[in-house]
Order: C-alpha cells, then structure tokens, then sequence
C-alpha cells in the first residue's frame, strides 16, 4: 500500500473548484483527500491512522496543480510521414488533387501495411509516450492506417499492450476500419462497409473500446456510417463519428439517432446541427490545429451557450498535425475558438474523460484517479500564454512519471 501527500499546492485547479494553498493525499492509485491544506485531517479512516506517518510527502513549492489531460481525438498508428505533401497543400493543391496524386490518408496506409511490426511498434510508443511526458495522461487512440480486418486488429492490441508498459498513458482504443476506402475495395465500397461491419465483434474481443467511422465527403455516407456504428454498438463499442470536417453530410443527426459519444470535427456545421447536439445530449471534439489548417473553425461558442459538452482532441495524425502536447491545444482552443482558459481546461480535462466514457478520471476528488500534473507555473492563465506549457511532474495512478 502506497500513501502519498502532494503539499505547499500554490493553486489546485481541481475540476470542480480552485483552492489556493491545498494538499492532496493519495492511497494507491486513488485519490483518497483533497483540500486547503490547512484542513488536511490527522487521519484519513483506511488510509492512514496518523497523517505525520505518511512516508512520501512532496512539496510541489506553490506550483499550479491540475488533474491530467485527456486527449479525445487522436490517430497515432501509423509508419512514415506526409511532410512533403502538406508542403505541397499549404502552397495550394485541393485535398482531391493530392489524394489522386497518390497522397492522402491512402498513402500513409501504403507505407504503414509495409512496415515491420517492430518498427510500427517503436514509433507508436514514443508518440504515446510524449503525451504523458507534457501532461495528458490519457489518449483516444484510432486504428485506421491498416484497413484489413488483421491490420487493424493487430493495431487494437498493439494499442491495448503498450498501454501496460510503464511510462504509458491510459489509451482509449478506438477502431477506425472506417477512415478511408482501400485500394483493393475500389469500387467496392459497400462490401467494405459491410466487412467492417463484421470486423466489430472481433475489434470488441481484441480490446475496442470504441467504434468510429468518417462520414464525409470521399470517405462514406450517411447510410454507411450508420451500419458500420450500428454493428459497433451491437457488440458494446462506443460509437462516435467524424462529422462536418469537409461538408455537412447528416453527420450529427446520425450522432444523435445513434446515441454516439462524440461528434468529432465539426467545422461545417449549421445552427440546427446545434440543437440537436444541445437536445439530444451529443457531445463534441473540437481539434483547433486541424480546423486551423482546414480554415474552418467550429462554433465553439455557440455549442457552449448551448449546453453542448466539449472535448478538446490534438487530431494528431499523420496527415496534418504533430502535436502531442494538449497544453498546446488548450492555447490553441483560447486563441482560434475564444474559448476562456477555464473552458479549454475543462474541455481538456472533464470534457475528454466524459467523451470516453470514464468517469473515474477528469476531476480531482476523492475516489477518482490519481492522475495529477503539477505545471511549470502558478496560474492557469500560462495556458494561454505559453503555447505548450510544461509539466514539472506527472503522476499517473499515483505514480511519478518523471
Ligand atoms: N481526423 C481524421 N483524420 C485526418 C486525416 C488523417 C490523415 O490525413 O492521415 C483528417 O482528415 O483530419
């Protein structure tokens, strides 16, 4: 058994109050007390009979204290990189012109089907292994760079393995059969679609925690999505959806019908597709670095002022974005969406662990997980400021990461 005591809190951004002067006690991996640290009791009933026998006491020396970030959209699994092409797309080539060229999400599948297992192995875990590193102790993670039914299972488990290694994130398995069509199913979307479909079941078996698939334009209809979502659901995956990057394609009624647990994207969206994400409970993953680089930016606001829940994903891939940083999106998301530090924080914290389903993490209070970042700052407006604001300390489960 394990108790710890994290003092001297200079300011404790805790999810659900900010306290100046706090302490945390933490038993395994739980969180077992939070509070002023004046109010810190002699004893904890379970944890500890008297509090000066805790034997690891860290002075966090006034720091700004946060719980873990959460990452809700990310898609690391993947070889090579495209750095050419977005060269290529930043000096004006049409996203059509670059797929027909060769590029695209189909190129990163070409390279990645061609890679040893090793290799593929190796980079995946160093990109997780960076987002613990600036903070985010948990990653939504998406298959979908494989596109066969042993690709991207092997994916599922290769996602659900790492994530035992020590120097991990916890890792949210998504499986995202349904990025792209490909080649060898060219003109044979619909026997894709109902391949995937079938591909579910063992995707749950493999560890899926999720089922997601790209409703827009160049990748599948409304009518497809619902079956690949469908099948998901069916065997207890979550399903969530990549809706309006590109166009509004019905994306976010088929959330709603289906019950998804997140819309994801959402830079086309119109004022209806609002209400119903407000009426029906669909939450939203807003990615700034993608939205920028797509010149369309969500209305974020206008989800907010309407009870939409937000969560803040990287949408780290290979296509577009690097970023494994979620302070870093947390600037992004004040500055390109004029969210307020408080609301980016939130998003990035209980937003993302409401997302995933897990209500174990987001927050720190008493029973939840000890996953705590101490920053390299005493405020948490240096979010906004710093651009990629650094941890001191990360403790994932109770345990110092670094
Ligand atoms: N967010 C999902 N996928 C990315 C593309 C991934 C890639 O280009 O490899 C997107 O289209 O935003």
């Amino acid at each position: 058994m394990t108790v710890r005591l994290l003092t001297n809190i200079g300011r404790l951004w805790t999810g659900n109050e900010v306290l100046s002067n706090a302490a945390i006690l933490v038993h395994n991996d739980r969180i077992a007390w939070v509070g002023r640290a004046p109010d810190l009791p002699q004893s904890v009933p379970g944890v500890v009979d008297d509090i000066v026998d805790v034997d690891h006491v860290e002075n966090l020396g006034g720091a700004l204290v946060t719980p873990g970030l959460i990452d809700a959209h990310t898609h690391p699994v993947y070889a090579g990189n495209r750095y050419a092409e977005l060269a290529i797309r930043t000096g004006g080539s049409s996203a059509a012109s670059i797929t027909a060229a060769g590029g695209g999400v189909g190129s990163t599948v070409t390279v990645t089907r061609g890679t040893d297992p090793w290799t593929l192995c190796n980079g995946v875990r160093e990109r997780l292994r960076s987002w613990l590193l600036s903070g985010t102790t948990t990653v939504e993670a998406k298959t979908g760079y494989h596109l066969t039914r042993d690709g991207e299972l092997a994916d599922v488990r290769l996602l659900r393995e790492l994530e035992k290694e020590p120097m991990m994130p916890r890792v949210h398995v998504t499986f995202l059969a349904g990025h792209v069509v490909p080649p060898e199913y060219f003109g044979r979307q619909r026997e894709y679609v109902e391949a995937v479909g079938s591909w579910c079941a063992d995707a749950a078996a493999a560890g899926a925690d999720s089922v997601d698939v790209y409703c827009d334009e160049g990748h599948f209809t409304t009518e497809e999505s619902r079956w690949v979502l469908a099948s998901g659901r069916n065997v207890g995956l979550l399903p969530r959806i990549h809706a309006g990057l590109f166009s509004r394609r019905g994306a976010v009624q088929l959330a709603a019908e289906l019950g998804c647990a997140s819309a994801d994207g959402l830079h086309h969206m119109s004022d209806e597709d609002i209400a119903i994400m407000s009426r029906y409970g669909v939450p939203a993953v807003v990615c700034p670095a993608t939205a920028l680089q797509r010149g369309h930016l969500p209305p974020v606001r206008q989800m907010i002022k309407h009870g939409v829940q937000i969560a803040l994903g990287s949408d780290h891939n290979p296509g577009f974005c690097g970023i494994t940083s979620m302070s870093l999106v947390i600037a992004m998301a004040v500055s390109a969406f004029g969210m307020s530090v408080n609301d980016a924080l939130r998003a990035a914290t209980l937003g993302g662990a409401t997302v995933l389903g897990a209500p174990d993490r987001g927050v720190l209070a008493p029973g939840r997980l000890a996953d705590i970042v101490q920053w390299d700052a005493d405020h948490e407006g240096a979010f906004a400021w710093s651009f990629g604001l650094k941890p001191r300390r990360v403790w994932r489960g109770g345990t110092p990461v670094q």
